[in-house]
């Protein structure tokens, strides 16, 4: 059952770097709890739009709302601290450090601040919920690609986010890890979080997402319901133009 009121907020959205406009007029509404796909060709602007929202970037022009209070303004670690939490498209993660200090340091600079033995229980926690549990001494260079991805995110969980922004989290992975990882995020938006999911596996857009608005040239060409914006005559032509289509 959708919220009456939107946990996020975009209205009017602008993203210029020099001469071009990487986000351009974008509006939408996030509604609690709902697993939003953010779809569209390579270059589209997702990224970018993501960036805005977590404050990695400022825009040049619109509003962003958390709970209808404006976070245009505010530096990332703020919004992280409201509760928002992204994942990166490269796994950005500190190699020599061991995997429970990579997630700790979420723990440590996220909403719920944590510190010493609470921050490693709970580290610990996180681990095991994204299926590494007991693997918390490695150091991240020794992981598979798919578990330093585990660890992106339970570091970005280990904030508690109430708003989860995952750019390409499923890319590259192989069909059994890509199961696994579709039913881990419905997992999260069962435990209540909102779910913002810049996607080009589409069978995980189509299985995961209440909603999708799909970008094209930083501009909102569809949104509505998943099989509706994916025959839409647009969407199919934009994603046609492209080469990873
Ligand atoms: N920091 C930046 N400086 C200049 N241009 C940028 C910057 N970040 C992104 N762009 C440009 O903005 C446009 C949108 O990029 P963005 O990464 O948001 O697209 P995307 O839809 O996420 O693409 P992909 O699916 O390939 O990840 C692209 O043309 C990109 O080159």
């Amino acid at each position: 059952m959708r919220a009456v009121s939107p946990v996020l907020s975009l209205r009017g959205v602008t993203k210029r770097f020099g001469g071009l406009v990487a986000v351009n007029g974008m509006d939408f509404d996030v509604a609690e709890h709902e697993v939003l796909g953010l779809i569209g060709p390579n270059g589209s602007g997702k990224s970018t739009t993501l960036n805005l929202i977590s404050g990695a970037l400022m825009p040049t022009a619109g509003t962003i709302s958390l709970r209808g209070t404006p976070i245009t303004e505010l530096p990332a670690q703020d919004i992280a601290r409201r509760g928002v939490s992204r994942t990166f498209q490269l796994v950005r993660l500190l190699p020599s450090m061991t995997v429970l200090e990579n997630v700790k340091a979420g723990a440590v600079f996220g909403h719920r601040r944590r510190w010493g033995a609470e921050a490693d229980t709970h580290a610990q926690a996180m681990l095991e919920s994204v299926g590494l549990g007991g693997r918390g001494h490695l150091r991240v260079g020794q992981l598979t690609y798919i578990d330093t991805k585990r660890v992106e995110l339970a570091r970005c969980l280990a904030s508690d986010p109430k708003v989860l922004l995952l750019d390409e989290w499923l890319a590259g992975l192989n069909p059994t890890e890509l199961e696994e990882g579709i039913a881990l995020i419905r997992r999260l938006r069962d435990e209540g979080r909102t779910v913002i999911l810049v996607e080009h596996v589409m069978d995980a857009i189509r299985s995961l997402c209440d909603r999708c608005v799909v970008m094209a040239s930083g501009t909102k060409i569809a949104e509505g319901g998943v099989s509706e914006v994916l025959s839409d005559p647009e969407v199919i032509r934009a994603y046609l133009g492209d080469d990873d289509a």
